[in-house]
């Protein structure tokens, strides 16, 4: 199955953003991906659900929203009445991982675990079972434009071995610092999913630069 690509739209202008996702959509891409940052877990600030609500009638397309923040339970309602088709939450900002999973799941949506460079892929082993996505940060989440990490790969490969050994389906994401080049070495781990903010929104022809990372392995 052909890799998909998922656009970071913290590399778009968001002065236009309807026409920035619009473009990305024609060009081909597979998910929207949506960072939610709330200045605590992460530096910085992004956006909340009334974006995502606006953001919802644009397109059918899975809205992939990777919440980067602290107290996730707290928003779970929110987003998913926003329009959110996939929760992803962070395994260190979650003190109860498969209680906040499960509440995603009740509120109908798909749940994902995400965990940062510097933690342990075995953090996660415990609830591989419940997900439908697991998201590697190739960087330390926060912002766009930094440089990817290889020591992530063998963490992927070890959730690819993990994967096939107890009979699961979750997707395989990776995210951060993804360009042709990367999303090569992505590919060959076992990614499923490549995250893509600068490498897409930086580039004038959007359909091109999807083309050129899904098909770099
Ligand atoms: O979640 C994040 C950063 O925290 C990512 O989604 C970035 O938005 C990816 O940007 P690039 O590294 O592709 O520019």
């Amino acid at each position: 199955m052909s890799t998909k690509i998922a656009p970071s739209i913290l590399a778009a202008n968001f002065s236009i953003l309807k026409e920035e996702i619009e473009d990305v959509l024609k060009g081909g891409a597979d998910y929207i991906h949506i960072d939610v940052m709330d200045g605590h877990f992460v530096p910085n600030i992004t956006i909340g659900p009334v974006v995502l609500s606006s953001i919802r009638p644009i397109t059918d397309k899975t809205l992939d929203v990777h919440l980067m923040i602290e107290n996730p339970d707290q928003y779970i309602q929110d987003f998913v009445d926003a329009g959110a088709d996939i929760l992803t939450v962070h395994a260190e900002a979650c003190t109860h991982l498969h209680r906040t999973i499960h509440l995603i799941k009740e509120a109908g949506i798909k749940p994902g675990v995400v965990i940062n460079p510097a933690t342990p892929v075995e953090m996660i082993k415990p609830i591989l079972k419940d997900v439908d996505l697991v998201l590697f940060m190739t960087v330390n989440p926060g912002f766009g434009g930094q440089s990817f990490i290889p020591e992530v790969l063998d963490k992927v490969k070890q959730a690819a071995k993990w994967r096939e050994e107890l009979g699961l389906s979750f997707e395989i994401e990776a995210d951060g610092g993804v360009n042709e080049e990367t999303a090569k070495q992505c590919i060959a781990a076992g990614v499923d999913v490549l995250v893509a903010g600068s490498a897409i929104f930086n580039e004038i022809d959007r359909e091109n630069a999807i083309k050129k990372i899904r098909q770099s392995n």
